[in-house]
């Protein structure tokens, strides 16, 4: 087990380049199942989630190649092997290879995926969506049975805007017989990037990244070549940094559009921002920022996925900030590590409302989900001594090259293994 040291109150400059999007990353990597010949994803994120899902096409007998940020995927000769257990458990996008699988070969079982503990997280849509175009869903055990003779194009309404039953519907569908329309469907870029990839790969989809998406199932599909988008996420947690401890910080390979929501709150804090083609300079050390209320939104709201990272933000602002999360009611498990590094935070049901400016003092504190975690390297920049993050695991899911980025940038962080008694400490707290 490892903790991450950080020194905070350095001053930070320089480029962070973003790498590919974690959450297109975990769809495309299933959705090569659906293929009859090789796949290479190029500029992929070098993150835990990437390596497990690609040990998972192992286990159903893929060829699986992970060089340099580049996943080549030998598909032919995988088969319908069940997943009730393990791997599948160690992250969320794990319910990808349900869509995919039964998509290729009509039959699956996948145990319930893990992820963030972020509050409940259903996958009703999904299975809605999977019995619409045909196939019997049983839940046993803690795991997911599926099962068609045949699947064939329906239209879903989505009664939730869901990212993750979107894109595993359209992956379920790309191969059924006739026409599927997803209506009320998420909008989010990492849609757009799957429906790329799967249309490289020969499947016909109109409309992703539209709340209607429409899909003409065809006989099958073929290897390509694909290249990820940028890391919104990523991007826009370097960007917060940079805001909080910046004099100049450059986020490089990344689209300024996907990023607008966060764009507009900086600027609404005062935080100076330019924005070029693919890159976003960030001129932080304000000696004031205005507070801001913010409210999660799916896409092109502002993201759940930015609101805890925002939250560290928002200690530096003079005045009372509300954070509200529309889509999780539980998404707040970093504030009392926040607390003990001296912020003044309450939550109010769905809504963490911060008083500021408050400084931050280095602490031990444990991450306990994957922006929690963000939260925290955020915090630990921004505090006076030395902050020690442990529950790393979730960290590693989502950040590639965390301390190679922050070190290039000036930071002072490093990671270390914890000793016998601290382990015993972190076990009994
Ligand atoms: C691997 C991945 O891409 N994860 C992202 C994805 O998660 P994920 O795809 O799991 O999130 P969804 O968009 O599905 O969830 C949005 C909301 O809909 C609810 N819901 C979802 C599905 C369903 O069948 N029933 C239902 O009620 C969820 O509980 C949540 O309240 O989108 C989230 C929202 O942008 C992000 O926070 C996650 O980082
Ligand atoms: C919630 C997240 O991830 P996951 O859906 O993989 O748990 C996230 O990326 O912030």
């Amino acid at each position: 087990m490892e903790k991450l040291n950080i020194a905070g109150g350095d001053l930070l400059s320089g480029t962070v380049n973003i790498s590919g999007a974690k959450n297109s990353a975990v769809a495309l990597i299933p959705a090569t199942i659906l293929a009859d010949s090789p796949v290479t994803i190029e500029g992929l994120p070098n993150i835990s989630d990437v390596h497990t899902l690609g040990n998972l096409l192992e286990e159903i007998g893929g060829k699986v190649i992970f060089s340099n940020n580049e996943m080549i995927i030998d598909p032919s000769a995988m088969i319908s092997m069940p997943l009730p257990n393990g791997k599948v458990k160690a992250l969320r996008a794990s319910y990808y290879l349900m869509g995919a699988m039964l998509g290729r070969f009509k039959k699956a079982v996948i145990g319930l995926p893990g992820g963030c503990h972020l509050g409940p997280r259903p996958i009703d849509q999904h299975i809605k969506g999977f019995e619409a175009l045909g196939a019997q869903v049983t839940n046993e055990q803690g795991a997911i049975y599926l099962r068609a003779e045949e699947l064939r194009g329906a239209r879903i309404y989505l009664d939730v805007v869901s990212v993750g039953a979107t894109i595993n519907i359209m992956l379920a569908a790309v191969l059924a017989k006739g026409q599927t329309i997803i209506e009320n469907a998420a909008k989010e870029p990492e849609i757009i990037d799957v429906a790329t990839l799967l249309s490289s790969m020969g499947a016909k989809i109109k409309g992703a990244g539209t709340d209607v998406i429409r899909i003409d199932g065809v006989e099958s599909l073929h290897g390509c070549k694909h290249s990820i988008i940028p890391d919104r996420i990523e991007a826009g947690t370097y960007m917060i940094i940079g805001a909080a401890m910046g004099k100049e910080v450059i986020i490089d390979n990344v689209i300024p559009l996907h990023l607008e929501s966060l764009i507009a709150k900086f600027r609404e804090m005062g935080i100076h921002v330019e924005t070029s083609d693919d890159k976003i300079l960030i001129i932080g050390g304000q000696k004031e920022l205005k507070a801001v209320d913010i409210k999660t939104l799916v896409y092109p709201g502002f993201p759940t996925d930015l609101q805890q990272p925002f939250t560290s933000l928002l200690t530096k602002a003079t005045g009372t900030s509300v954070v509200t999360d529309t889509i999780y009611s539980a998404r707040f498990k970093h504030i009392d590590e926040l607390r003990r590094m001296g912020a003044e935070i309450k939550v109010e049901g769905r809504s963490a409302i911060i008083t500021g400016p408050t400084p931050l003092q280095g602490a031990k504190v444990k991450a306990s989900d994957l922006r929690a975690g963000a939260a925290l390297v955020c915090a630990g920049l921004m505090a006076e001594g030395v902050t020690e993050i442990t529950g790393l695991d979730h960290i590693d899911r989502g950040y590639s090259e965390l301390e190679e980025k922050l070190l290039g940038i000036g930071a002072t962080i490093w990671r270390e293994r914890l000793t016998e008694k601290e382990i015993e400490q972190l076990q009994n707290s």
